[in-house]
Parts: C-alpha cells; sequence; structure tokens
C-alpha cells in the first residue's frame, strides 16, 4: 500500500490547530506525529499551508432537472471544481418524482454519478408523498442505500412542493428509522399567489423574484417546520437559510429543546438583493430561491454562525448558464431557473470573510466547511476529521495567497460567476480524496469515477467503515 508523508503543516480540526506530520496508509491516516520519518513514504511538504480535512458539501444539485432545463454542471464539472475548492465528499439529493418508485431516481442518480465523480459523494433523497409504497421502500432504501436524509419541499408549487401532513409523516418515519429530515422551508402556497399578482401588474423583471419570495414567507415555514418537528420528537436540518426571519426561528426552536439544525450559503453571506436590480436582465444570474435578502440580514446570519444557532455551511450548487438558460425568464421572472454556481467557492469565501475577518474562529470554520456536516450525515469519523483511521480527505491550504473569484478562471461549466471580481484571501492548494491527489500544486490530476458512493450512518450514528454501517442497529 502506498505511503504518504504530510510534513511541515499545522493541522487545523474542529477543535485543535498544531503542527504535526501525517503518515497516509493507502487510503487512510496511519498516524499523525511530529518528526516521522519513513524512506519509501511520498513526502508532502505542507510549510506554510493549514492541513485541514476535506470540506464536507451537504447540499448540491448537479444535473438536476428543474425550471424546464438541467441544471449545468454534472458530476464530472462539479466534482471537479469542488475539489478545487477544498471538497472532498457532497451530498446531491436524489428527486423523486410522485407515484413512481423511490428506487427509479436513485438508479438514475447513480447513473449520472458512478463514472464521473472524482471526490466521494452521496444522496439525500426528496419525499414528495406519503403512501404504502414510500413507506415500504423507505427502510430498504436507508438500509440498502444507507440514505439516512430525507428532504421535503415546502415551496415550488405544483412541482416539488410537499403539504403539512407528507413534512408531518416523514418526520414521524424519520424518527422512527433514525433518519434526519431536510426542509426547504417557504410559503410555496403564498409565493404562488405574490408571483400571479406580480405577473398579473405586468412586474416581470428579475428583482420581483425576490419581491415575492419575502423573508416572511422564509420565516413562517421555519417556524412550522420546527413545530411539527417538536410535535413529531423528530429531527430537522433546515437548508439554506437566507435571512434572520428564520435564523430567529431556529435559535428559539432550539431553546424549547427541539432537535433542529440550521444551515447557510455563501451567497447569502456576501451578495444582498440589489444584484436581482441589475440592468440587462443580468439580475437573472443571481435567481435562487430563497432570494437575496436586504445586506443587513448578512450580520445576522454571521452571528448565528458565530453563536452556534446555525451551524453549517452548504453551497446549495445549481448552475445555469446565463445565455440559454437564464434567459429562458426573459420577460417572465417566475420562469428563470432557480439556482447558481457556488460549489467552488465555498470554502474560500467562507475562509476568507468568517476566518480572516475576525466573525468565526478557525476550529468553527473547520467545523462549518466539514465536520459538523459528516456529523450530522452521518459520515463521521469516516469523513469531516483529521484523525488516525479517518479517510486521508485532506486540503492543504494556503492561508495567505490572495486571489480574485472569476468565470476566466473557475472550473464550473457556467457562462458566469455569481461572485465576480470578489477579492479572497486563502486558498487550497492540493487535495487529497482518500490518500489520492485529485488537486495536486492546483492542478487537476484526479480521475473520473474514482469517487465512491458512501452508505451513510442513521442519524447519530457513527461511521468508520463501509461495511461498519451494516452492524450499526
Ligand atoms: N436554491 C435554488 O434556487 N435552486 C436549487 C433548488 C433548491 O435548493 O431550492
Ligand atoms: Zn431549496
Ligand atoms: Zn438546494
Amino acid at each position: 500500500m502506498g505511503l504518504k508523508l504530510i510534513k511541515n503543516g499545522t493541522i487545523v480540526t474542529a477543535s485543535d490547530m498544531y503542527k504535526a506530520d501525517i503518515l497516509i496508509e493507502g487510503e487512510q491516516v496511519a498516524l499523525i506525529g511530529t518528526n516521522l520519518t519513513y524512506d519509501n513514504a511520498e513526502i508532502i511538504d505542507a510549510e506554510g499551508y493549514y492541513v485541514m480535512p476535506g470540506g464536507v458539501d451537504p447540499h448540491t444539485h448537479l444535473e438536476m432537472p428543474f425550471g424546464g432545463t438541467v441544471s449545468k454542471d454534472d458530476f464530472e464539472t462539479g466534482t471537479i471544481a469542488a475539489a478545487f475548492g477544498g471538497t472532498t465528499t457532497l451530498i446531491d439529493f436524489c428527486i423523486t418524482r410522485k407515484g413512481e418508485s423511490l428506487q427509479n431516481p436513485i438508479r438514475e442518480w447513480h447513473a449520472k454519478s458512478k463514472d464521473k465523480a472524482v471526490i466521494d459523494y452521496s444522496f439525500h433523497l426528496m419525499i414528495g408523498e406519503i403512501n404504502d409504497e414510500v413507506m415500504k421502500e423507505l427502510p430498504v432504501i436507508l438500509k440498502e442505500e444507507g440514505i439516512t436524509s430525507f428532504k421535503v419541499f415546502m415551496a415550488y408549487k405544483d412541482v416539488f412542493q410537499a403539504d403539512d401532513g407528507t413534512l408531518f409523516q416523514t418526520l414521524q418515519t424519520a424518527k422512527e428509522l433514525g433518519a434526519l429530515v431536510m426542509v426547504h422551508a417557504e410559503n410555496g402556497d403564498v409565493i404562488d399567489y405574490l408571483v400571479n399578482e406580480a405577473l398579473s401588474a405586468g412586474n416581470t423583471a428579475p428583482i420581483y423574484h425576490a419581491l415575492t419570495r419575502p423573508p416572511e414567507a422564509e420565516g413562517e415555514a421555519t417556524a412550522r417546520a420546527a413545530e411539527l418537528t417538536g410535535l413529531a420528537g423528530s429531527q430537522l436540518y433546515v437548508v439554506h437559510v437566507s435571512c434572520e426571519e428564520s435564523a430567529s426561528k431556529i435559535k428559539e426552536a432550539r431553546e424549547k429543546g427541539y432537535d433542529v439544525w440550521g444551515e447557510t450559503c455563501p451567497q447569502y453571506l456576501v451578495l444582498d438583493q440589489d444584484k436581482l436590480d441589475l440592468p440587462d436582465f443580468e439580475g437573472a444570474k443571481y435567481v435562487w430561491s430563497p432570494p437575496l435578502r436586504e445586506k443587513w440580514n448578512q450580520d445576522k446570519l454571521w452571528s448565528a454562525l458565530k453563536n452556534g444557532s446555525l451551524q453549517t455551511i452548504g453551497s446549495d450548487q445549481c448552475s445555469f448558464d446565463f445565455d440559454g438558460q437564464k434567459t429562458l425568464g426573459e420577460g417572465d421572472f417566475s420562469k428563470i431557473p432557480n439556482g447558481g454556481p457556488m460549489i467552488e467557492d465555498r470554502f474560500s469565501i467562507l475562509f476568507s470573510e468568517g476566518v480572516k475577518k475576525g466573525r468565526i474562529s478557525i476550529n468553527q470554520f473547520v467545523d462549518m466547511i466539514s465536520t459538523r456536516s459528516a456529523k450530522l450525515f452521518g459520515m463521521y469519523p469516516k469523513k469531516g476529521t483529521i484523525a488516525v483511521g479517518s479517510d486521508a480527505d485532506i486540503v492543504l491550504f494556503d492561508p495567505v495567497k490572495e486571489r480574485t473569484i472569476s468565470v476566466d478562471t473557475h472550473h464550473m461549466a457556467v457562462d458566469y460567476s455569481a461572485f465576480e471580481g470578489m477579492q479572497v484571501t486563502g486558498e487550497p492548494v492540493t487535495v487529497l480524496s482518500r490518500g489520492e491527489f485529485v488537486i495536486k500544486d492546483q492542478q487537476f490530476v484526479g480521475t473520473l469515477g474514482a469517487g465512491q458512493y458512501i452508505k451513510r450512518a442513521r442519524y447519530g450514528e457513527r461511521l468508520v467503515n463501509q461495511a461498519d454501517r451494516i452492524a450499526l442497529k
């Protein structure tokens, strides 16, 4: 088995920061110590770098059919861009269809990813309805696929939206099975009404996407999902929290003792609603849901991250070209495909805007970008940390390197960057996935299909080896 020795770096985990060397044997971390030497090991010099666990992105939509088109980055370009950005594991949403076996979309998602992914990945499962068939399939899927998180959309009426009965039953079922329920928390019925009202009044520009999805609609849905979770005695993860109205509801729920977690995304931390008002339809580049908010919300989100009422950072990667995809909504904002290209800049933006600007500590950074998601989604300690026995998913990160984010240099397949021109400090330089280089000195050296599908442990349980998962209760 090949040996690699990472020398002279500063290891940073969710709890520690110390100088040490790391011996990698095959796919795993074999030893951590000072002044390690091995004659037959390949030396990786990490002098001046932070050595961090690879990022875990809990929220992506690769090659996802949506809004009359398909998101542009697939498991090839999406995972390559993720790796450039320091992410070594992602969890993509498997989108199901009502009235059909859940196994069909799962097969489709395996077919889309298997020969393309360059980093490890897993799937969340969308629940659009609960019926006898679904109830029969879920325990089997949980056991055989290791899918231990279910996603319920409270928005996108007549597309993905599920009703409250479905959400409540999903919460009850998840409690029984040991799964985590995720919600897109926006009141889809109210939004549908406001969208129709705006269009009838001739208000068709991209900014009306934000104006018809007010923060109250997100706060209300968040509070409703949290209360239903308390009632079911279950567990909930609120994806892409965009505003104070929602973050405060999560805080309140946690104070009541409900098992509720919250994720926000880089875009809500650094961009604001004015982007949707850019001329020449350029605002369409910033159309996703929930929408960008008034700028003051950014401080509230940073505080929520700092004080622990929000815990993770997902990218919500769902990229569409401006030309030919976003432009489907010219003359009708409701037809602009919702989503943006975020997978590559999650790590750098959180480090630069968070750690460098003193808003969060470096250990909090590692927790938010990697460890917490690995724990919540049943992959820890195989993923999400640097420890003996963990997968050698490791990022060598240069904390002082400066870069300007641009479509000209990014690795996503889309024709624009949502963060064009933004200066960031800190950049992943070398990235290993299970002991193999994927990015070496900022060059892609990985292999298509080398990424493995991860069967995850149940909510609250640990994952040591794939085989161990089967033995978990
Ligand atoms: N966020 C977004 O606009 N698109 C992806 C689907 C979702 O997460 O709602
Ligand atoms: Zn969503
Ligand atoms: Zn999403």
